[in-house]
């Protein structure tokens, strides 16, 4: 087993120049912070799910962490190897980009346009298998199809094989993209909302299966959710990690049961405050923790701690620096004060908001 992490995420960070605005001559370019400072290591064989509101920047991370997006500062890691290095050939290249980028693959949430829509399903999977078991004749590629797609529980497979996409339903075309995706021998993937689009019935089956063939292959899974929910779901019968993202900063972290057992971030509990499901005291939970609904511009982001506008424990201390991310021990992490125990913030004052009306905040992390 090797010593390095499959992925590792060091200050990452995915600035973007806002699309479509059009400046004054002179003025400089509106920039969206959709990462900002996050690092993450992902061993073999680990899953980790990523949850937070729509445009916190979950899928610009997710795609700097299997390659696909540069960042525009921190370094981005696969087994040790820089993956910018390797692509622009500085340095001493020990794995080549290709390589990476083979190893590390990625499922969407609409299968339906990542498979070709004019190839069968038998095509659509042989071209992996071309690439990575180039041994392999027409019949054991054939074989190996097969048994893939009994494996995923599309019988019979001679059937599935000569089909094309638009006669699959949406969970099969999951299916098929990825049983592509572990044809490449990755050593991620990311999951990005991969079982959002499917009927609530059906996510519990699909998110068993890539939990079932994760183990099989020895796979790690990086799951991007919106929905607590599922993002628990996986982490949890994974034995896995569960990170918190809000706007770009990854703001808590740790192994499941901590986190949701004793969440520290007061966003953490604002989401589970939302999630009914996982809150034992659902019944009686009384009025949204957050102080305002609203997520602010990712272009114009608050000061110090991002979420000090909306966050119930805001005091003047958070309103200067971002939190240094604090180690709770056993790989839980929290970014805010309230960790410290001897930090200035206790003896700052609360902030009141201007706008206090207690409304429903985050309910898009708990549909
Ligand atoms: N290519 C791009 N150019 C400019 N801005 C971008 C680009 N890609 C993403 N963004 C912006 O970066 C921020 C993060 O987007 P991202 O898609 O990563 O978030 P997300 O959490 O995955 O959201 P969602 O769940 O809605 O997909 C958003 O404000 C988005 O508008």
């Amino acid at each position: 087993m090797s010593e390095e992490p499959v992925v590792s995420l060091e200050d990452v960070e995915v600035h973007f120049e806002s699309e479509g605005s059009i400046l004054p001559f002179g003025d400089d370019p509106e920039v969206v912070q959709a990462v900002d400072g996050v690092s993450l290591e992902i061993p073999e064989n680990d899953v980790v799910a990523l949850v937070g509101e729509s445009g916190c920047g979950k899928t610009t991370l997710g795609k700097t962490a299997i390659g696909t997006q540069r960042p525009t500062g921190g370094a981005v890691k696969y087994k040790g190897q820089d993956v910018w290095k390797a692509n622009d050939g500085e340095g001493n290249v020990e794995i080549p980009f290709e390589e990476i980028r083979q190893s590390l693959q990625i499922i969407h949430q609409d299968p339906g346009a990542s498979l070709n829509p004019n190839k069968t399903v038998q095509h659509s999977l042989e071209a992996p298998l071309k690439l990575r078991h180039s041994e392999m004749d027409t019949f054991e590629r054939r074989e190996r199809i097969h048994e893939m797609l009994s494996r995923v529980g599309m019988e019979p497979p001679e059937d599935y094989a000569k089909r094309f996409p638009h006669q699959l339903s949406g969970g099969e075309q999951q299916r098929v993209a990825l049983i592509r995706a572990l044809l490449m021998n990755p050593d991620l993937i990311l999951a990005d909302e991969a079982v959002s689009a499917l009927d609530v019935s059906l996510r519990i089956d699909m998110m068993d299966l890539m939990l079932d063939l994760q183990d099989t292959f020895d796979t790690s899974f990086l799951f991007i959710s919106h929905n607590l929910s599922n993002a628990s779901y996986i982490a949890g019968k994974a034995d896995g990690r569960i990170g918190i993202m809000y706007l770009g900063e990854l703001v808590e972290i740790g192994p499941i049961d901590e986190v949701l057992n004793d969440p520290q971030h007061p966003y953490t509990k604002a989401l589970m405050w939302a999630t009914p499901n996982l809150n034992p005291k659902a019944a009686d939970r009384g009025a949204s923790p957050l102080r305002k609904i609203d997520v602010p511009d990712p272009r114009n982001p608050p000061a110090g701690c991002k979420f000090h506008t909306r966050c119930p424990e805001a005091r003047e201390a958070c309103t200067g620096e971002m939190p240094d991310p604090a180690d709770l021990g056993d790989g839980h992490e929290v970014a805010c004060y309230r960790a410290y125990d001897d930090h200035d913030y206790w003896s700052s004052p609360e902030l009141t908001d201007e706008d206090d009306d207690r409304v429903g905040a985050g309910e898009s992390a708990a549909d």
